[in-house]
Order: C-alpha cells, then structure tokens, then sequence
C-alpha cells in the first residue's frame, strides 16, 4: 500500500513532570520539571512522538518549526535541520543551561534540542509506516538490550513543607549510609548493577566516603561519581587518587576543557564528560588534548538520534569511549534513547537514566528495567504509544502554572529550603 507520510498536523504539548528532591551543585530539583511532547501525525493519520526540554525557550522555536514543517514529509528529516528555527543567538551565547548542568549555552544548541524530538518522532512515524523499528531506520541493532546504570543522588526525603510536590517513597539520602541505602532500593526494583553518584554538593571527603561505602556495599560494580565540575583541578586530582581503585570513570570533576586536560594529565582514571564536550565543535580541542576518555551524549542536545551515531563513529575514531547523560525525562526519550543505543556498536559504559526517578508519564506502558537492561523494542517506531488522559493531566499542570516552575531553577528551588542559597561560584571545593 502506498501511504501518505505528508504532515498534516503537529501537536505540541508542554507538561510538567512530577520531580523528586534530588540534589546537585546548583539545588535541588525542582517538584515539577517542564518537558515537551511532540505528536507529528502524517496525512493518513500515523502519529510519531518525540520529547526535549521544555523549558520556555524551547517552546518558541518548536511552534517555528511546527509550522514550517506542515505539508512536508516525514520522510524529509535533512530538510528539516536546513529550517531556520529563529533562535535569538544575542540571547543566548554567553549564557549556561539549566545552570550549566547541560554545558554551554548556544543558540545552536537550542536549536538541535528542538530538532532532536520532532526527528525522534519523524523516525517513529516513519517506522510505525514502514512496519519496522526505529533501530532498523538507524541501520539496525547489534544488541538486543541496553544497559542502564542506577543514577544516585543525595536527596531530601520531601520537598521543603510548604512546597507543593508529589511525595516519593525513597526517603532521604544525606550520607553514606543514606546512599548505599538508595543503591540497594534502586537495584531491588530494577536490577542496576553499575551506580552513578551525583556529587558536587557536599564537601570531597563526605563524597569520597559515600563511594567507598558503595563499593564495600557492591564490590565489583562500576562506581562513577559526577559533581558537575564542583572542584578545583587539585582537589579533582586529589579525589582521583583516594579512589582510583574503584572508579569505572570520573565525571566532569572540573569545569572546562583545559581544566579536564590538566586533571587528565594527572591521573589514571578515566574522565568522562557530559559538560565540556556537548557540540561538535567542542570535539577537537578536547581529544587532540586528551581531556576526556568517555564522551556521554544527549541525543536532545547532541540533535537526535542520528547525530548521536555519528557523535558515536568520531569516538570510535578518535579512541574515546562513549555512553549515554539524562536530564529528567518520560518514556518517549528512554525509547530513543534505547533504540539509539542498541544501534551503536562501541557503547561499553551503561548509560545514564533518571527514569526511575519519574513516578509520572504520558506513557499507556512504562518502560521496564530488567537487571538494569531496557530490552530493545522491536515493534513499529518507538513501540511505545501514548497515555492521552495523562499528558492531558500533566498539561493542565503546566497550564495552571503561574510560570514559576516553566523554567527549570535548582537553585529557586533550593532557596524554598533554604532561604539564603545562592548558585556556587565553580569550583566551589
Ligand atoms: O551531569 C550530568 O550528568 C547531569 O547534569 C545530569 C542531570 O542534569 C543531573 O545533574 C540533575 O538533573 O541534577
Ligand atoms: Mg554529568
């Protein structure tokens, strides 16, 4: 049967998503995190799903791009990145994302963060038309499962009284023992059997201690601990050294490509980033100095899927290893981010997620993590389909927002707790 894959119409739907206490260098998180859901439905009424940021500045170019985007096919996503999306570069360049949790800001950035979900869900449309998977469009998958590793972070037990938040059943977590509590919680419902530690909010010698707690607890398990670039070149030196002997890697211990190239220098441990390498053209500068051995990619702000592979094929290249960051996301991403995954033959580190962390989805199904793995979905597109009660419900949240929590502010939301909080000036330690 020939089929219709014009676009007839794209729904764009921002939600805001239930968000546990969870602590970093800048804050907390928010109780609610903004996310935007993107429904591309073609001609003969095949609905392909993406979701990015949603944060306002995205939203703005995505109705652009929306607009520019009806009557054309699903088929054309090289069209589509040639679309100009009017990102406001003067607003823009000097500034960070998210409080530089996403590295540095750029128009271009924004752009392919936008990009990257009408292309996901170009893909599943495109899949659900053809009958195969979006692993098959990206050349197929040379593994059947994709490994995640538990994502721990220090964490209040709730959001500050007052606060209206969804309540989380994880309780708190402010020391080692409250960490290597919340590793077993995270193993026992999902089966992870590697563990990331958030760091960068409590001084270097409680996080070392919390890592070492956590490899007593789990000898043997890959160990990473990510304070967001908290710490001065010494003291990343200096944290290293004390736990050389269980790192899988180290994480943005410091802000920067000459900083990371120094601590480099200095160690043995693999340095992974999600921070000073977030564009192509942050690529060259860090690997011809060494700065980085494992490159963690984000297909929102990496611009998608396919950008990913070939983010993927330079590593290869250059010998850099590669893995997977998450920011807060809901089903649709964790879908492309598994179907991507199991397309990218050198992906040996098991990626980040924060799924489990979300309580709330616009998903009919959730995801499941059996012993940490996502089992790579073969049906049409993405293979997940969407819960219209739910994102109507998540919409209505956003919609009754007074725009306090459309931007995401860890830091505004630490000052809910406590009231003289400001953003560290990096490094902090
Ligand atoms: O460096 C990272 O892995 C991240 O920035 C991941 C997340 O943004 C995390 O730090 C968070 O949301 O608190
Ligand atoms: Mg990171």
């Amino acid at each position: 049967m020939t089929r219709d894959l014009t676009i007839a119409e794209i729904r764009l739907t921002p939600v805001l998503v239930a968000d546990a206490p969870l602590l970093n260098v800048q804050g907390v998180h928010q109780p609610y995190t903004p996310r935007l859901i993107v429904e591309i439905v073609t001609a003969d009424g095949i609905t392909g799903l993406g979701e990015t940021y949603g944060d306002t500045q995205y939203l703005e170019p995505a109705r652009r791009l929306a607009e520019q985007l009806t009557g054309r096919s699903v088929m054309d996503v090289n069209g589509m990145f040639a679309l100009d999306l009017g990102v406001d570069a003067a607003r823009l360049e000097a500034g960070v994302d998210a409080g530089g949790l996403r590295g540095r800001q750029s128009a271009d950035k924004v752009r392919l963060s936008v990009l990257s979900a009408f292309e996901v869900a170009c893909l599943d449309a495109q899949g659900k038309a053809l009958g195969l998977p979006v692993h098959a469009l990206l050349g197929g998958k040379v593994r059947d499962a994709v490994e995640y590793s538990a994502y721990l972070f220090y964490k209040w037990a709730a959001h500050p009284a007052g606060v209206a938040a969804e309540p989380d059943d994880w309780g708190a977590a402010l020391d080692p023992a409250g960490v290597v509590a919340q590793a077993r919680q995270l193993k026992e419902r999902y089966g992870f059997t590697s563990f990331k530690l958030k760091g960068g909010v409590f001084p270097p010698d409680e996080e070392i201690a919390a890592v070492r707690a956590l490899a007593e607890a789990f000898p043997g398990h890959p160990l990473r601990l990510d304070p967001n670039g908290a710490w001065s070149v010494a003291t990343s030196l200096k944290v290293a050294e004390e736990l050389a002997d269980v790192l899988e890697y180290l994480e943005d211990p410091t802000l920067g490509t000459p900083a990371m190239a120094e601590v480099s220098a200095g160690t043995r441990v693999p340095l992974a980033t999600n921070m000073c390498v977030t564009t192509f053209g942050e690529i060259q500068e860090a690997f011809t100095r060494d700065a980085v051995q494992v490159v963690l990619s984000d297909h929102h702000y990496w611009g998608g899927l396919r950008n990913t592979q070939h983010l993927a094929a330079i590593c290869a290249a250059f010998g850099v290893g590669v893995s997977m960051h998450s920011n807060t996301h809901l089903g649709i991403s964790l879908a492309a981010m598994t179907q991507v995954a199991a397309t990218v033959p050198n992906l040996h580190h098991a990626c980040d997620s924060h799924y489990p962390w979300q309580s709330e989805d616009v998903l009919s199904e959730r995801p499941v993590f059996t012993g940490g793995r996502v089992a790579v979905s073969d049906a049409p597109g993405l293979g997940v389909a969407l819960d219209r009660d739910a994102l109507a419900r998540l919409h209505r949240r956003w919609a009754e927002d007074d725009g306090a929590l459309r931007e995401r502010d860890d830091a505004a939301a630490m000052r809910a707790g406590e009231p003289g909080w400001r953003t560290p000036v990096l490094p902090r330690w």
